[in-house]
């Protein structure tokens, strides 16, 4: 076993499990022959096959047993009601037809249909029971997208799977298979759309060959109800034609938009539309001509309407100065402009107003923009959460973001009903993951690794699953449905997160990672030349204290929230403990509401962070017996690299601060196996190179 089948490994289920799916899929029934239809049925008889032994038949009409798929061009009368399914949902049912059982999977469109199997195919992997079905389902956000970091060079910018899995070289005369496995396990959790490179563009991937390697993959993609989407750069109309300006208000500068785009869609009739990440870290973008973020969404949105596209215009924005708070600057620059943009446009907004922390409190954006259809961007690669060795599930870190109450509206204004377009009515909505996926055998760098990308689908297509449900699924699919298994291990990825919070920035510190690889610990650097990169900047801490002041006495980024929320986080008595040092600036001897001081509830914490990651070691050591002898290996391994990380964590953090407060360690609490100077002279040993 090497993780490649990810979550569809259809594993033999045993023999009475194995008689039981055989039993209610003896024959595959369907009548349509699309590409997707074609995909739904080849999907069945692969997985039916490989957990039963036993080939399913295929036939057009239903027979007795058979797993039936109808839409309404497919069968005339299909006894369920396909209403309020839209084009992607399906219903599943057990129905007694003329005097049989039968399973009917009906959706309205072939898309539907290939979710509506995928979902059954998760019940037949789960355990769970086949009879006397009753679902219905349809995911409550439109767009639910990978964004890949993927650079025409085939390096992925932050990716810790390998490089990237678009062999850009042999495209589109080569499509190899690994790109229809990418589609089926990209459909079997719902995602429909995938943004193929890299925010940080080159104007190139809008050149001719590339839009034909993109048409490519489009191709592939299709009949998985996937579309292509790419990431521009805003200069590609000079650098590519030689124009001598990117203003958006320049006629030329639309023009070349709009022929490009017209370029792009006889190539890819159903191209989804731009992503753009302009003036932030350095990449070009309408404010060099000084003009808004607005003005330059709406050319390009203007470009892409005739042809039903959108744009995914990005909030992450830190250009200009913004000296005494960058948490701040998103909203600065996009609240002013929020009913100003076309209705082909979003803005995509990171969960947090920082950048992917271990914890960030939700970002102020959502509930801020009510005329706006916000996107939301989480990071499925673990850029600031141990990358590819360390164990730590992220379902409880997208739960959390997609739970918290803005109060835009008054109680109940979660960020999921803002991004699903209840809340403010919206009909476009949409959903971003950072991909975590490379050419590594197991996609994603490690086998957990694949639970944060199956969690992002599984929440974009309904983000009121809990994900603990989600790690659930995932365990049985992945490793086996017995519970001796998934209990522990759910167990354990469900508190992986909150421990790496706990040994690397508990308390709500954040970015105190190495400037460069933001894999290990660097607390103490503030030297370089943008106060912002500087984790000095983020912690603050002195003698006296710790922590950013974001209340009316420091950056007052409190006041970006509705009045009900500043007004709790304004005093630290009322700010929940876990975003503390966020909020803000306290003494060291700061009581908490254990009764400890700060000093010693902090080192307590990463004393936490590191014990739990010893206890996973040992629930994964009891599991032995019940894991292949490969994926049990790369996992033991990983534990192992995550337990001394986390050490060096919690001893350099421990020991810089101790530098700084001069304050002895609580009672019992282990001495840093080092001196400062030795974490200092040290980077961390698995970190990868910054690209
Ligand atoms: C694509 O660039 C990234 C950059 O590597 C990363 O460190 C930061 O998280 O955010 C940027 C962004 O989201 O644009």
């Amino acid at each position: 076993e090497d993780g490649y089948d990810l979550w569809l490994r259809y594993a033999p289920a045993g023999q009475a499990r194995g008689t039981d799916i055989s039993a209610h899929a003896r024959a595959i029934s369907a009548q349509g022959d699309s590409a997707t239809m074609a995909s739904a049925k080849q999907e069945l008889q692969r997985a039916v096959t490989s957990m039963t032994g036993h080939a399913p038949a295929l036939t057009t009409e239903p027979t007795a047993g058979s797993l039936w798929l109808a839409t309404p061009g497919s069968a005339p009368a299909i006894p369920v009601s396909l209403k309020g399914l839209g084009a992607e949902g399906y219903a599943i049912r057990s129905i007694d037809h003329a005097g049989q059982p039968i399973t009917l999977i009906a959706a309205n469109s072939d898309i539907g249909i290939l979710h509506g199997i995928f979902h059954w195919l998760r019940l037949a992997q789960t355990g769970a029971s086949l009879d006397g079905l009753d679902i219905r389902s349809a995911p409550r956000i439109g767009l639910r997208l990978l964004n890949h970091w993927d650079n025409l060079d085939g390096t992925v910018e932050r990716g810790y799977a390998g490089q990237s899995i678009w062999d850009w070289w042999r495209l589109p005369d080569y499509k190899g298979p690994r790109y229809t496995d990418y589609a089926r396990a990209n459909a079997s959790i719902g995602i429909n759309g995938t943004v193929l490179n890299n925010v940080n563009a080159k104007a190139e991937s809008l050149s001719a060959p590339y839009i034909a390697k993109a048409a490519a993959l489009a191709d592939i993609f299709r009949p998985y109800g996937i579309k292509v989407y790419l990431s521009v750069k805003w200069t590609a109309p000079m650098e590519l034609d030689g124009l001598k300006t990117a203003d958006p208000l320049d006629p030329k500068v639309a023009a070349w938009w709009k022929a490009k785009t017209d370029e792009i869609y006889r190539a890819i009739p159903d191209f989804g539309g731009f992503l753009v990440k302009a003036n932030s870290e350095g990449q070009p973008g309408p404010q060099d001509y000084q003009r808004t973020h607005a003005d330059g969404a709406n050319m390009l949105a203007a470009a892409v309407k005739l042809h039903g596209g959108i744009v995914m215009w990005r909030a992450f924005v830190y250009a200009h100065d913004n000296p005494d708070d960058r948490a701040k600057q998103a909203y600065d620059d996009f609240k002013p402009l929020d009913g100003k943009f076309a209705d082909n446009v979003m803005v995509q907004v990171k969960n947090g107003a920082i950048d992917f922390q271990p914890r960030e409190p939700f970002h102020p954006l959502f509930g801020a923009m009510t005329k706006t259809p916000l996107m939301m961007e989480f990071q499925i690669t673990k850029e600031y959460l141990g990358q590819s060795t360390h164990l730590t599930y992220l379902g409880p870190l997208f739960k959390e973001t997609l739970d918290a109450d803005t109060y835009a509206k008054g109680k109940g204004s979660t960020i999921a009903k803002i991004i699903d377009g209840s809340l403010d009515g919206h009909r476009l909505t949409g959903i971003a993951g950072v991909a975590n996926i490379g050419i590594d055998r197991d996609w994603s760098g490690s086998i957990f690794n694949q639970a944060d990308w199956y969690a992002f689908g599984r929440l974009a297509w309904n983000p009121d699953l809990s994900a603990e449900a989600i790690a659930r699924e995932w365990t049985a699919m992945t490793f086996s449905p017995d519970p001796r298994l998934i209990d522990p291990v759910v167990a354990m990825m469900m508190g992986s997160r909150e421990a790496a919070v706990d040994y690397m920035t508990p308390l709500g510190l954040a970015h105190l990672m190495a400037t460069g690889h933001h894999y290990g610990p660097a607390p103490w650097v503030s030297e370089l030349a943008r106060p912002e990169w500087n984790p000095v900047y983020y912690h603050k801490a002195d003698a006296d204290g710790i922590g950013f002041d974001r209340t009316k006495s420091g950056s007052n980024a409190i006041s970006q929230y509705a009045p009900a929320i500043a007004r709790r986080l304004a005093d630290p008595a009322t700010t929940p403990e876990s975003e503390l040092l966020w909020f803000h600036h306290l003494p060291w001897d700061y009581r908490l509401k254990s009764g400890e001081t700060l000093w010693d509830g902090l080192v307590h914490r990463y004393d936490r962070g590191v014990a739990y990651v010893a206890g996973m070691q040992r629930t994964w050591e009891s599991l032995r017996p019940l894991v292949d002898p490969e994926r049990f290996a790369q996992t033991e391994a990983f534990l192992a690299i995550q337990h001394r990380e986390a050490q060096w964590w919690r001893d350099a953090s421990i020991a810089y601060f101790q530098s700084i407060n001069h304050l002895p360690l609580p009672e019992g609490a282990q001495a840093p196996a080092h001196d400062l100077n030795w974490y200092k002279a040290r980077s961390f040993p698995y970190a990868p190179g910054h690209n």
